[in-house]
């Protein structure tokens, strides 16, 4: 025996023999976690078999499937290679898997192709391998795909296509596609049409407003299914049972670059095929007692809100919407006076410390219990009717930018983020207040989400996290009983009344954007509903330093390394 690894001899063995590989032999091992070989030969004196190179290997986690190759006479057969070796090897697999390249956290897939002396040996380890794979119960088997074919620069059909499809198809996945013929045409298949029990998952292929899209339509009709009250805005959400995958086909891919660390269609798809999860908060926001949107990465007033709608109306310059409109809104330097009350999150870090959310980040592990959150929820009560409201903070002035980040929003753009210490599944939103300041400062502001420097290291700028928050637009004429009553929830809504500039209330005021769709409303109140998504996803992970051109041992987590 040659020995491959220290580690492999400790695991009981599935299947080993001596296969080709290009030019040279090598001895093959699968265990219940990994699939390794090492180069041999036979010693000319001693005539013993003896080892010549370095273990490779790849963890099962990481392999995509196995499959039987068709050889022609010519295929394989390398400049080194005899002829022989290929002949008294004749049949081959190929054992696809997940690569990861050095380039921004990409995945690729890498292909290893082995020959056999005979057929049953090489269909024994195509099945050995599938076999492990099929108990890797997280991975989907079929998934509904929706295909915005007018995202970004209108390449999400062709992406899927020529990126996406072949892959799924090499994992044995199968994928009923949709490609929307209209705005909020998945939305209303999934709440009204979809036969959900037939999926594992749902794919979004577009940006974060197709991704919107999919969200509502699984929150919305999840809480259908079990009866949840949405307008009322302290019902307890059921969360959503279908993973959603992101194939990045978008304007600002936000939501995809925030969770993957890439905004790479092969990356994602090869995210969805390994079945990974990632958890994710989601906002809820309410105008008075009507629900509006959910939320999962920014929800912007004044300078985004102002950003987004400017962007509409040029919609057919795709991406570069943004950057006309966020130089044309940044030369305005509107600011919009409010007010704004927010509920801080206790014990969970501050927006301001180092820790990032990384893959299998440590605050985001907790999800609360029922009992946890109820316990919350009493004592916010008791909090507000003792104290007419202390636990919530009030905050009155004027603002160029009010931003709420559930999670990091980085984006190519921009690739710490909005807020780059947020968790995406913490159950808590950071709070970013940019009062009225200069236009030079403003920019100093900005251009630091492009740098490593720290963009809340300004006078004008404070940030909070927070679990709920409400804010109301400066309000026409003298402040209400409610208001000075102090009491936040009550005073976010009670104060609000008819501009007579405008005549309307809230148009005359600043706007929301809501993961890139502007709300109707300005006064608004909104809560953070902790892991109520989950997606195809494991969070951005550390830059690994890659050994020789085969893929690192790990960073499968001990639960991926198991099969289930
Ligand atoms: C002087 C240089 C200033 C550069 C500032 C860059 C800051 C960028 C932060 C971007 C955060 C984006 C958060 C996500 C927003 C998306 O939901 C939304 C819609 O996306 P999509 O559906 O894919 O089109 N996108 C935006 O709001 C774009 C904001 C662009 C701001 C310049
Ligand atoms: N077939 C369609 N025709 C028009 N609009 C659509 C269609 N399908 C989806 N949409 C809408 O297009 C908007 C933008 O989609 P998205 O994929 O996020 O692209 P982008 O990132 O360029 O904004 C979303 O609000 C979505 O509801
Ligand atoms: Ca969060």
């Amino acid at each position: 025996m040659t020995g491959l690894s220290e580690d492999m001899e400790k695991q009981a063995r599935l299947l080993s023999s001596q296969l080709v590989l290009g030019d040279r032999l090598v001895e093959v091992a699968a265990t219940r976690t990994v699939l390794a070989w090492k180069g041999i030969k036979k010693d000319k004196k001693s005539s013993e078999i003896i080892s010549f190179s370095k273990t490779e290997h790849v963890p099962l986690c990481d392999i995509i499937a196995a499959h039987k190759n068709h050889i022609n006479a010519e295929s394989g057969r390398s400049q080194k290679n005899p002829k022989r070796l290929h002949q008294m090897h004749p049949h081959a697999f190929t054992v696809s898997y997940v690569r990861r390249t050095r380039r921004r956290r990409r995945w690729r897939c890498g292909d290893v192709t082995f020959h056999c002396t005979n057929q049953g040996l090489c269909e024994q380890w195509i099945q050995v391998i599938n076999e492990q794979l099929s108990l890797f119960t997280n991975r989907p088997r079929s998934l509904l795909v929706y295909i915005n074919p007018y995202g970004g620069k209108r390449r999400g059909e062709r992406v899927y296509e020529q990126k996406v499809a072949p892959l799924l198809r090499r994992a044995c996945i199968s994928a009923d596609v949709i490609v929307t013929e209209r705005a909020n045409h998945a939305r209303d298949h999934l709440i009204s049409q979809a036969n959900l029990n037939e999926y594992d998952g749902v794919v979004c292929v577009g940006g974060d407003g197709m991704f919107s899209e999919i969200l509502h339509g699984l929150i919305i009709r999840t809480q259908t299914d079990h009866r949840v009250d949405r307008d009322r805005p302290d019902s307890e959400l059921v969360p959503c049972s279908l993973r959603v995958g992101i194939i990045p086909a978008g304007s600002t891919d936000c939501i995809c670059f925030s969770t993957v660390g890439a905004s790479d269609a092969v990356t994602s798809a090869l995210h969805i095929i390994v079945g990974d999860s990632q958890p994710m908060d989601v906002c809820s926001v309410h105008h008075r007692d009507r629900f509006l949107r959910y939320s999962v990465s920014l929800l912007g007033y004044g300078f985004y809100g102002d950003v987004l709608t400017d962007s509409e109306r040029n919609r057919r310059l795709g991406p570069a919407r943004y950057d006309l409109a966020g130089v044309k809104t940044f030369l305005s330097h509107k600011h919009y006076e409010g007010t704004i009350s927010f509920l801080p999150a206790e014990n969970k870090g501050t927006p301001r410390d180092k820790l990032r959310c990384r893959s299998g980040c440590g605050a985001c592990q907790h999800k609360s219990s029922l009992k946890d959150r109820k316990q919350r929820e009493m004592s916010e009560k008791t909090n507000l009717d003792k104290d007419g409201g202390h636990g919530w903070r009030v905050i009155h002035g004027k603002f160029i930018a009010i931003n709420a980040a559930s999670m990091s929003c980085a984006c190519p753009r921009s690739p710490k983020g909005l807020a780059p210490s947020a968790h995406l599944a913490d159950g808590t939103a950071d709070l970013i207040l940019v009062r009225r300041c200069s236009h030079l400062d403003f920019f100093r502001h900005l251009l630091r989400h492009t740098t490593k420097d720290d963009q809340f290291d300004h006078s004008f700028v404070e940030v909070h996290r927070v679990r709920k928050f409400c804010f109301q637009p400066r309000v026409c004429g003298p402040a209400s009983a409610d208001h000075r009553s102090g009491d936040p929830v009550t005073s976010c809504f009670g104060a609000t009344r008819p501009c007579p500039a405008t005549g309307n209330q809230g148009n005359g005021h600043g706007r929301w954007t809501c993961d890139g769709e502007i709300l109707p409303h300005a006064a608004i109140r909104v809560s953070v509903h902790g892991q109520l998504i989950r997606l195809f996803a494991r969070g951005i992970e550390e830059e690994q330093r890659q050994q020789g051109g085969r893929a690192p041992e790990g960073p499968c987590s001990p639960r991926d390394l198991e099969p289930s």
